[in-house]
């Protein structure tokens, strides 16, 4: 099955999504790895899910080498990934982080931003929204343990979750660098980055399009803790079993009270978001300036 034919599926019939998962991207060395070892572990080609040592928890694994660029199909396996999770009684849990060295997320896949046609850019926005949607207002707890650079869309992913820890090294800058490509984040990415950092930090972050080194990211908000890289995954399960102490029903509750209404913008008008991204995506001046960014960083080894 097309992974553009899995995003068309109606929701209910995500709610098996071992099938399609098994139908799509599961690697079968993994599957028979599973098996095998009696683990609830899983895999899709982009997102690699294991249980931890804590119990209820997962760990979730961005792996689209080299540097977890966020295509149409990564969005959609981790959606799908996300729902497995949502599904599974035994999950309460996810820590979110990535299995390429040294970044987290370089944000949306740029390739997908640039000389597609209209119809693909669409279904490439309706992904990208509802990647946002189910992460942001998902049951289970979320906690990102950011092991590498964060940008754009890698950093909207982390603002989806409940808690950021971040490992302290200087090259693991994170923001919404935007403007910097001549784009302009939307009003969602506005909304989560807001509500994380407050009204006058966001003015600044995102005109400048600011990309934060641990320390400043910390300063602002952006994270909860910065620690050592070694610490990274323990000090996420000590997060994790914090937020687990809390019972479900009354922290999924208060979560939604919180989240509902940010999302609700979103909800409202979704169409007309992926209109407006179409529109704005197809100008000549944004496909130049995206074009320009592209063969920069292609140029930055050289
Ligand atoms: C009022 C009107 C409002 C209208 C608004 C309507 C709609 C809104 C419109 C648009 C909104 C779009 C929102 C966009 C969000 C995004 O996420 S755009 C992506 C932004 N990302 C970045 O700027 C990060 C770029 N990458 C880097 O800075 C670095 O690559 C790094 C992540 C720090 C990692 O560095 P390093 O480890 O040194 O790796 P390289 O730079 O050498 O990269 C390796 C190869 O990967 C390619 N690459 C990097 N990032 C991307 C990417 N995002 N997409 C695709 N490809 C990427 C890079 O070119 C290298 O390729 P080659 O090996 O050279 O082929």
């Amino acid at each position: 099955m097309a992974l553009t034919a899995v995003l068309r599926l109606p929701a209910r019939a995500l709610l098996r999504p071992w099938a399609l998962l098994r139908g799509v991207a599961l690697g079968r060395t993994e599957a028979a790895a599973g098996i095998r070892n009696g683990a609830r572990r899983f895999g899709s080609q982009h997102v690699l899910v294991e249980p931890a040592a804590a119990a209820g928890v997962a760990v979730m694994k961005l792996r689209n080498p080299p540097v977890n660029s966020l295509s149409l199909e990564l969005l959609t396996e981790l959606v799908i990934s996300l729902e497995k999770l949502e599904n599974d009684k035994v999950f309460r849990g996810v820590i979110l982080t990535s299995d390429c060295p040294s970044v987290f997320s370089s944000g949306l896949d740029l390739r997908e931003l640039c000389g597609r046609n209209p119809a693909r850019y669409a279904e490439f926005w309706k992904a990208v929204q509802e990647m946002w949607l189910r992460f942001y207002l998902s049951n289970l707890v979320l906690v990102a343990a950011i092991n590498g650079a964060c940008p754009a869309g890698g950093c909207l992913l982390s603002l989806t979750c409940d808690y950021r820890v971040l490992a302290d090294n200087p090259k693991y800058l994170m923001g919404l660098n935007e403007t910097l490509l001549g784009i302009v984040a939307p009003f969602w990415f506005k909304d989560s980055i807001m509500n994380t950092i407050g009204h006058r930090a966001t003015e600044q972050a995102l005109q400048l399009g600011s990309l934060l080194p641990p320390a400043e990211a910390l300063q602002v908000g952006m994270v909860d803790q910065v620690v050592p890289e070694d610490q990274l995954l323990s000090t996420a399960l000590s997060v994790m079993a914090k937020w687990l102490a809390v019972p479900d029903h009354a922290r999924q509750l208060t979560k939604s009270m919180i989240r509902q209404a940010t999302a609700d913008r979103l909800l409202k008008q979704r169409d007309a978001d992926i209109q407006n991204f179409v529109s704005f995506i197809s100008k000549d001046a944004i496909q130049k300036s995206l074009q320009t960014y592209l063969e920069k960083l292609k140029q930055k080894k050289g």
